[in-house]
């Protein structure tokens, strides 16, 4: 033990829904309760209970969380990818399957970077009649030494011509028809020339590039209609749970439907094709049908994780032949999050299904854990660079699993949040990101691994369906 860790004496056992801000944070998230489920839990030999072998040398049924998302980052990068052509107008937020190779040069043509008069030679120059160059038109007739003519900002340069003189920085003589320069002219001055910024075959971006506003802008201007995208993973949600109510005030044992609202619009945040959100309730048969018959690549089912009377998921991925590939994880909240393989069937693929668990930040572990590292191996996204950042108070850990915790960025350290219970969103609600917290915790100024929420950066699917009209 490094003595960091949350000591786990706090006998009271309240704790695992959260603490409100007044109390110790002692006595945060896990408690008694999550203590005594890791007793008795045997060793992978099947050796003496994991709790009373210590922290270093104790070892879990549940896969550690690092390990859990490996595991399903590869997983989603191991299926085949499939592609498709998607308009300009629809790629927002998609991922570019190949490389964005210019088309053309860019610009395509030499072109005045600025308003005012395109010369030819030294001056003073003649200021030829007869109009200005404007942008949109074809190529001028070359234009002779000692000529001046009006040019207009995108235009192209006629042959011959030698500079660009802003309009501030020239004066005509109308009597004489005479332009002068108010600063020395260098050669090629405020001159685009083609090819500048690329020559038609550069590759302008690698494949895996996300498709944001900026993307479609370039590759619009390097003369895309359309993109080669990988295809968006499609995730069928299932909220299980007969206490649940989709409007109105909690009631009679009855509570309010936290996560259909949520993980639906959350999966659509990481850029990911939800078909549909359904409410089973604690209906094995239901869930055992929608389970054998989703052509979805993932199914997402929040609830039922657990041993209790029905908590279906398990018999259901047992009748179902599941391969279980994650049967929990070692973090806290979310640790009975699980995934498994369903095996190809008839017309169906293989296809994935990731448990998170009921209680809403439990549930908001899982998808961080299984889901978004699964969905974003399966679009052919690449891993956001892992960033730490200093804690600003010291976070309590749990002996021996890592700890997610809700914080926001204030003055270049993290700040964790109160109510952070497995059965909160009051904090995540307001939060900028998740703390990774090492099993033994962190003191003040440690550098924790920090996870960012997608709309705590730009976010595609923000944008509704990502068109424009
Ligand atoms: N004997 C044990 N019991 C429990 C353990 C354990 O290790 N041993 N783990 C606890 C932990 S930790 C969690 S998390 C939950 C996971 O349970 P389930 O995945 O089976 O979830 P449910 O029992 O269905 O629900 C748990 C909790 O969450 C509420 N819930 C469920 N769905 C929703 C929803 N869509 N919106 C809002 N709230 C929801 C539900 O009413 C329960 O209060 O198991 C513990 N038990
Ligand atoms: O408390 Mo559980 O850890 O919500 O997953």
């Amino acid at each position: 033990m490094n003595g960091r860790h949350h000591d786990f004496d706090a006998a009271d056992g309240s704790d695992v829904t959260g603490t409100p801000p007044s109390r110790s944070d002692k006595a945060e998230s896990d408690g008694v309760e999550e203590a005594l489920a890791l007793v008795g839990r045997k060793t992978s030999q099947g050796g003496a209970p994991a709790a009373a072998a210590g922290p270093s040398t104790v070892r879990h049924r549940a896969t550690p969380w690092p390990d859990a998302r490996a595991l399903a980052e590869r997983i989603g990068r191991a299926a085949p990818p499939r592609t498709q052509r998607v308009p300009l107008d629809q790629a927002l937020g998609h991922v570019l399957a190949e490389p964005l190779a210019a088309l053309c040069d860019l610009p395509s043509f030499d072109t005045s970077a600025m308003d005012g008069w395109i010369v030819a030679g030294p001056g003073p120059w003649t200021v030829q009649v007869g109009g200005s160059i404007l942008a949109g038109h074809g190529e001028a007739s070359p234009l002779p030494d000692g000529a001046a003519v009006r040019i207009a900002t995108g235009a192209r340069i006629p042959p011959e011509a030698t500079a660009v003189i802003r309009s501030e920085h020239a004066r005509t003589d109308a009597d004489k028809g005479q332009l002068y320069a108010e600063r020395e002219v260098v050669t090629g001055q405020d001159i685009r020339p083609r090819g500048q910024e690329c020559r038609s075959g550069d590759q302008l971006l690698p494949a895996a590039s996300l498709v944001t506003p900026a993307v479609l802008g370039l590759a619009a201007a390097a003369g895309y209609d359309e993109l080669l995208t990988v295809v968006r993973p499609r995730v069928e949600v299932l909220v299980l749970g007969d206490e649940l109510l989709t409007a109105g005030l909690p009631h009679d044992g009855l509570i309010r439907d936290a996560l259909g609202p949520m993980v639906g619009p959350w999966l659509h945040a990481l850029g990911v094709h939800v078909v549909a959100t359904r409410r089973l309730g604690d209906d094995a048969e239901a869930l055992y049908r929608a389970v054998t018959t989703s052509d979805a690549d993932l199914i997402l089912t929040t609830g039922g994780t657990a041993a209790g009377p029905v908590d279906h998921v398990h018999p259901v991925l047992r009748k179902a032949g599941a391969e279980l590939l994650v049967d929990s994880v070692a973090v806290r909240p979310g640790h009975p999050m699980l995934l498994a393989r369903l095996a190809a069937d008839g017309d169906l693929p293989a296809r994935h299904l990731v448990g998170l668990p009921g209680n809403p930040l439990a549930a908001v572990s899982g998808l961080l854990t299984l889901a978004e590292p699964l969905l974003r191996g399966l679009a052919g996204r690449p891993a956001p660079l892992p960033y730490r950042a200093p804690v600003h108070d010291e976070v309590h850990g749990h002996p021996y699993d890592t700890r997610l915790v809700p914080f926001v960025h204030r003055a270049d350290h993290l700040v964790p949040l109160h109510y952070n219970g497995p059965a909160m969103l009051r904090g995540i609600a307001a939060a900028d990101g998740l703390a990774v917290v090492p099993p033994g915790g962190a003191q003040a100024g440690d550098e924790l691994e920090v996870l960012d929420l997608p709309w705590t950066s730009w976010t595609p699917s923000l944008v509704e369906g990502g068109r424009f009209t």
